[in-house]
């Protein structure tokens, strides 16, 4: 990405910091006082020498501190679970008893229900048996996010270029024909739903392309903290097949926090899909925060391999480069 490029998101996040409505992605709550205040976090984004743009510390963090909240954009369940978690906030349904079922979702309360009705309503309309059957048996998740994105769309919940700010992924011409059917998929769902044309001026395939190269790289993979004793036996249970997260979702501000194999910082869910970063170590000002996009365990080589291949750049990280 070029400088000027670069130079353009700055200003135009610079402009999305100072709209007041969009201060919920930077919301910081103060519990010491008896009201709750938006502050803004403690950090700013500028660009790094080789990593794109990057988060950096605009004052002391201590270890172990809350360093902001973040609300998601965008957030799908896993197909697996999409009886037992909510439809907006992917937060655990306990029981049946305690949910607000509406035809093939699920709401853990009228909050919920109500903040996703407008784009509920597009997405109940049409039929997404053969897309989501798809997804499933390619083990994709990501057109899942697409899916609900356009839903937001076509119900004026979202802007066609919502999430146009976060960096794309380089796509071969094999990943892009791979996304053909699921594109054609999705297109054929609204159509046999009789969403009108005028409602899909956005859905071509260029928009589906921009968009799952912006998923592809920045989105967050959603497991939960928080919980009963059986909830973690379960949790536990499902990690060994793979199957621990509740679903997957966007956010802007954590998107702009680079990776390092030791990083001085990390995303923490506990009972739904709020984000919360938290400082690891304790960062100086001016200092850059990083986050892991992996498995911190894995050895040098596989992480390399699995940045490379996933996420399109080899790590230079003070662990990596002392070959640990
Ligand atoms: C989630 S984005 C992070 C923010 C991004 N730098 C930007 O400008 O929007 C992930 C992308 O940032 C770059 N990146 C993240 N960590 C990096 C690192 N340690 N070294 C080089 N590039 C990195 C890669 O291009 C990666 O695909």
């Amino acid at each position: 990405m070029s400088l000027v490029h670069h130079r353009r998101w700055l200003s135009r996040l610079q402009n999305l910091h100072s709209q007041k409505k969009q201060i919920l992605f930077f919301c910081t709550t103060n519990h010491n006082k008896k009201h709750t205040q938006a502050l803004p976090p403690p950090i700013r984004v500028a660009l790094t020498e080789s990593a794109g743009r990057g988060v950096f510390a605009t004052r002391r963090i201590g270890a172990g501190d809350l360093i902001h909240t973040a609300k998601p954009i965008l957030t799908h369940p896993s197909l697996s679970v999409l009886d037992t978690v909510c439809y907006f906030c992917l937060r655990k349904i306990a029981s049946s008893s305690s949910c607000f079922q509406d035809h093939t979702a699920v709401f853990c309360s009228e909050e919920c229900k109500e903040k996703s009705k407008a784009f509920y309503d597009v997405e109940r309309r049409a039929d997404w048996s053969t897309f989501d059957e798809y997804c499933r048996s390619q083990g994709l998740k990501y057109p899942l996010l697409v899916k609900r994105l356009a839903c937001m769309i076509i119900s004026g919940a979202a802007s066609a270029d919502s999430i146009e700010i976060l960096q794309p992924a380089s796509l071969s011409p094999e990943m892009i024909i791979e996304m053909e059917e699921a594109f054609t998929l999705l297109r054929s769902s609204f159509k046999n739903a009789h969403i009108l044309d005028e409602q899909m001026t956005f859905l071509n395939k260029q928009w589906y392309i921009n968009v799952l190269a912006r998923i592809r790289i920045n989105a967050f993979r959603i497991e939960l903290a928080g919980g009963s004793y059986k909830d973690l036996l379960a949790l536990a249970a499902a990690s060994v097949e793979a199957e621990a997260a509740v679903g997957n979702a966007i956010y802007m501000l954590p998107s702009f926090y680079n990776h390092d194999c030791d990083p001085n910082a990390h995303v923490v869910w506990i009972d739904s899909a709020d984000a919360r970063l938290k400082a690891l170590c304790d960062v100086e000002e001016g200092e850059e925060l990083r986050i892991c996009y992996i498995d911190t365990s894995m050895a040098r080589d596989a992480r390399q391999t699995l940045l490379a291949q996933g996420f399109g750049f080899q790590c230079s990280c003070l662990r990596c480069s002392s070959g640990e």
